[in-house]
């Protein structure tokens, strides 16, 4: 589903990441680890579109996306979470769902405008829609608060519910479980897996939280200093040596500052 061939991604003369290949099949969740600083964020700010790289390619459903901008990846199916922008937290939970851009450009309101049967349908569509995403994430109860007077957990799960209005088929999730109390985590754990047994999403997931990796990825590919150091099951990774040691030389060199 998702190529990446030797991606580099330099700011001046630092490599963030450095010559990384990658290969997502559809229907698999992907956990991207290692220790802080390793270059995850940046690469997904690569897949996303934010950054373009300094080379490389990315492939996406077979076709060349290394130039595309993150808003044409997006009506791609390729879709990264964001946290809620904070003009939002004023709307409610459910305004937060319905003013996410519909999947294809044709839907805008906008271009219907001067069809207002045709506006009041496609709205009704989209609250429709917003109202069954709400149900099936459990937050029917609180649709009409304002999201920013959701839990850490709650805003986690809105923000998940926001990527399944566009009908995404690849989801770039950065550090989920961060945050989130333990009672929500099980349930953002059962909603990530549902997405991906009965709706068909692949996820890649950075995540630092080993009890979620171990529950939900499949592979594990662990970065270090801009590379892949290692990838497969998550025990066989988590007991490399080089893993090991990717990450004793953070907690080394963190205790030493
Ligand atoms: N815009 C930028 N300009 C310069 N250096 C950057 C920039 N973005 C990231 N870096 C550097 O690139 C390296 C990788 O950062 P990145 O945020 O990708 O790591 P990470 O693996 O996501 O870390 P963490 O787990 O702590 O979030 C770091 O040394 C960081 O300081």
């Amino acid at each position: 589903m998702l190529e990446l061939e030797g991606i580099v991604m330099a700011f001046g003369g630092f490599r963030a990441v450095d010559g990384v290949t990658l290969r997502v099949e559809e229907g698999q969740v992907l956990g991207l680890i290692g220790p802080n600083g390793a270059g995850k964020t940046t690469l997904f700010n690569v897949i996303a579109g934010a950054y373009t790289p300094t080379a490389g390619t990315i492939r996406f459903l077979g076709e060349d996306i290394t130039r595309l901008r993150t808003d044409e990846r997006f009506h791609k199916g390729l879709v990264r979470t964001f946290q809620i922008p904070h003009e939002f937290h004023r709307l409610s939970v459910l305004e937060n769902l319905m003013v996410v851009p519909p999947h294809q450009p044709g839907e805008n309101l906008f271009a219907n405008w001067f069809d207002w049967r045709k506006v009041r349908r496609v709205e009704e569509e989209v609250r429709q829609k917003a109202i069954e995403v709400l149900a099936f994430l459990e937050l029917t109860h609180v649709a009409n608060e304002r999201a920013g007077h959701l839990s850490g957990g709650q805003k986690k799960l809105l923000e998940l519910g926001r990527t399944m209005m566009t009908d995404a088929k690849l989801v770039l999730l950065d550090e989920p479980a961060a945050g989130v109390n333990r009672t929500l985590l099980r349930k953002l754990e059962e909603k990530i897996q549902i997405l991906n047994r009965e709706w068909g999403y692949t996820f890649i997931l950075i995540e630092h939280d080993m009890e979620m990796i171990a529950k939900l990825c499949h592979p594990v590919v662990c970065m270090a200093e801009g590379k892949v150091l290692t990838q497969g099951e998550f025990l066989d990774v988590r007991n490399d040596p080089r893993v090991l040691e990717a990450y004793l030389g953070e907690t080394v060199t963190e205790e030493a500052a």
